[in-house]
C-alpha cells in the first residue's frame, strides 16, 4: 500500500471508531476485509490510528473542524509533520485532495490553548491538575507519544546479558532499562520479538517496567504461596512467580476466566506452573496476595488511549468502592503476617490512596508499610502500589 492508501485506510477506521466500535476491532475488521494488506501494511494502519486516538483533541482542533471525522482527525494530526499533508495526493486509493476550505482552516498547535496541548477531555484536566499539581500538564503530554516497548527477563530462564544476546542474534536491539533489574527496552526491531526464539522459549515477556517495579517490590520468597486475585493475562503472577525463584504455589484468578485465556501457554513458555480458577474456587491461604485492580488507566494512557476518551464521570466515581470490594475480598485468603499489595495504573488518588485509607479505616488488622506512585515517564507508566501485612 501507498502512504495515501494507508492514510485513506486510517480515516475509514477512524470513522469506525468515532461511530462507537472498539479500535481493535475496526482494525481487525478493516484487515479482514482488505486481504491484499500486508503486515507492514497493518502495523502502520496501527501507528497511525492510535496516533490519533492519543492526539485527538489536538488533532481535531488543528483541523480547524468543529465536527469530528477521521478525516478531519488525520488532517490534524498530519498538519504537524513536514509533508505530512502529502498524502492527500488525490492518488487511486488515497483520501481525496484537501478543499481550500479545508486547507485555510488548519491551525498550528504551537498556537493552540495549554487545554489542547493537554490532550485530555474536560473532566479528566480537573482531575489531573487536582492529582497532579504542578506536574499535571507534563503528564498529560507525556501521554501524547508512544509508548516505548519493555521486556522483562524472566530470570529462571536466563540472566540479563543472555536474553539481550539472544535478541541481538535475531536483529532484536535492547538496552537494560536503568530503573529495574529484569527490565530491556526494545529499541530496534520491536515487531520481531513475537516470532523470537526468545520469547517464544521464554526467557522474555512484554512488560512495562511499572508492572516489573511492583512485582519486584512485593517481597516475595522462594516457597511462597502467591495469589493473583485480578490475573488477567497473567503479566503479575509470572513476574511474582519469578521473583520467587519458580518455587512455591502460584495461582492466578479472575472474575472473568476469559481473560485468562493466554496465561497456561504463556506459563508453560515461562517454565512456571500455575493454577488458574474463577468465582469462589480460590483454596488454602497465601503469603501474598497481589491485587491489580480494574481502574481509569490514566497512567498508561500512551497504550490504550481510546480509554481517556471513553471515561465518564460515572464510571470515574464507580472505580473506588469496585476497588475497595476486591481489595477487601482478596484480602480474606492471606495468612497471618501474609503481605497485600494493591495496586493500579491510575494516577488519581481517588483510586489510590483514598481507596488505601479506606480500606485501613475499615480493617485495623492491617498495616500499610508503604505506598508509592510511579510518575508517567519515558521509561516508566503511570502505577501506584501499596505494600500491606495483615497483623
Ligand atoms: C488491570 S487488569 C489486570 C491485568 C493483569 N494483572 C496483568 O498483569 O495483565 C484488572 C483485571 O481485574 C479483573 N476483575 C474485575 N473485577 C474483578 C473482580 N471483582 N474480582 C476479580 N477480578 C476482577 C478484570 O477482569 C481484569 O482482568
Amino acid at each position: 500500500m501507498t502512504p495515501a492508501a494507508r492514510v485513506a485506510a486510517a480515516i475509514e477506521v477512524l470513522d469506525a471508531v468515532i461511530a462507537g466500535s472498539p479500535a481493535e476491532q475496526a482494525l481487525t475488521r478493516w484487515a479482514r476485509n482488505s486481504r491484499y494488506a500486508g503486515s507492514k501494511d497493518r502495523a502502520a494502519l496501527r501507528d497511525l490510528v492510535f496516533d490519533v486516538l492519543r492526539q485527538r483533541r489536538s488533532a481535531l482542533w488543528c483541523s480547524g473542524q468543529v465536527e469530528e471525522s477521521g478525516r478531519a482527525l488525520m488532517t490534524g494530526l498530519l498538519c504537524q509533520q513536514p509533508e505530512g499533508l502529502t498524502a492527500f495526493d488525490g492518488s487511486r486509493y488515497g483520501p481525496v485532495p484537501l478543499t481550500s476550505t479545508e486547507t485555510g482552516a488548519l491551525r498550528d498547535l504551537a498556537t493552540a490553548p495549554e487545554i489542547i496541548h493537554a490532550d485530555l477531555p474536560d473532566l479528566l484536566v480537573s482531575a489531573f491538575r487536582d492529582a497532579l499539581g504542578d506536574d499535571w500538564l507534563r503528564t498529560a503530554k507525556e501521554l501524547r507519544s508512544r509508548a516505548a516497548v519493555h521486556l522483562r527477563v524472566n530470570t529462571l530462564r536466563a540472566s540479563r546479558d543472555e536474553a539481550m544476546s539472544m535478541l541481538a542474534d535475531e536483529g532484536i536491539v535492547t538496552r537494560q532499562l536503568g530503573n529495574v533489574s529484569t527490565g530491556l527496552e526494545v529499541v530496534e526491531n520491536p515487531r520481531r520479538i513475537a516470532r523470537s526464539q526468545a520469547y517464544s522459549k521464554g526467557l522474555v515477556e512484554l512488560q512495562d517496567a511499572s508492572g516489573q517495579i511492583a512485582t519486584l517490590a512485593a517481597g516475595v520468597s522462594p516457597g511462597d504461596a502467591i495469589l493473583d486475585y485480578c490475573a488477567g493475562g497473567g503479566g503479575k503472577i509470572l513476574a511474582l512467580a519469578a521473583a520467587a525463584g519458580g518455587t512455591g504455589r502460584f495461582v492466578a484468578h479472575d472474575v472473568d476466566n476469559a481473560r485468562m485465556r493466554d496465561l497456561p501457554a504463556r506459563a508453560d513458555r515461562a517454565g512456571i506452573s500455575v493454577e488458574c480458577v474463577s468465582g469462589d474456587a480460590i483454596s488454602g491461604s497465601f503469603d501474598c496476595v497481589f491485587v491489580d485492580a480494574p481502574c481509569s488507566g490514566s497512567g498508561t494512557w500512551r497504550r490504550a488511549p481510546e480509554g481517556k476518551w471513553l471515561l465518564t464521570p460515572d464510571r470515574l466515581a464507580a472505580y473506588p468502592n469496585l476497588q475497595l470490594d476486591i481489595l477487601s475480598k482478596a484480602a480474606r485468603h492471606l495468612r497471618p503476617n501474609g503481605r497485600l499489595t494493591y495496586a493500579t495504573c491510575s494516577l488519581l488518588p481517588s483510586e489510590n490512596t483514598e481507596v488505601v485509607k479506606t480500606f485501613l479505616d475499615r480493617y485495623p488488622n492491617f498495616t500499610c508499610l508503604n505506598e508509592e506512585l510511579l510518575s508517567v515517564t519515558a521509561q516508566c507508566d503511570g502505577f501506584c502500589f501499596a505494600h500491606f501485612v495483615k497483623n
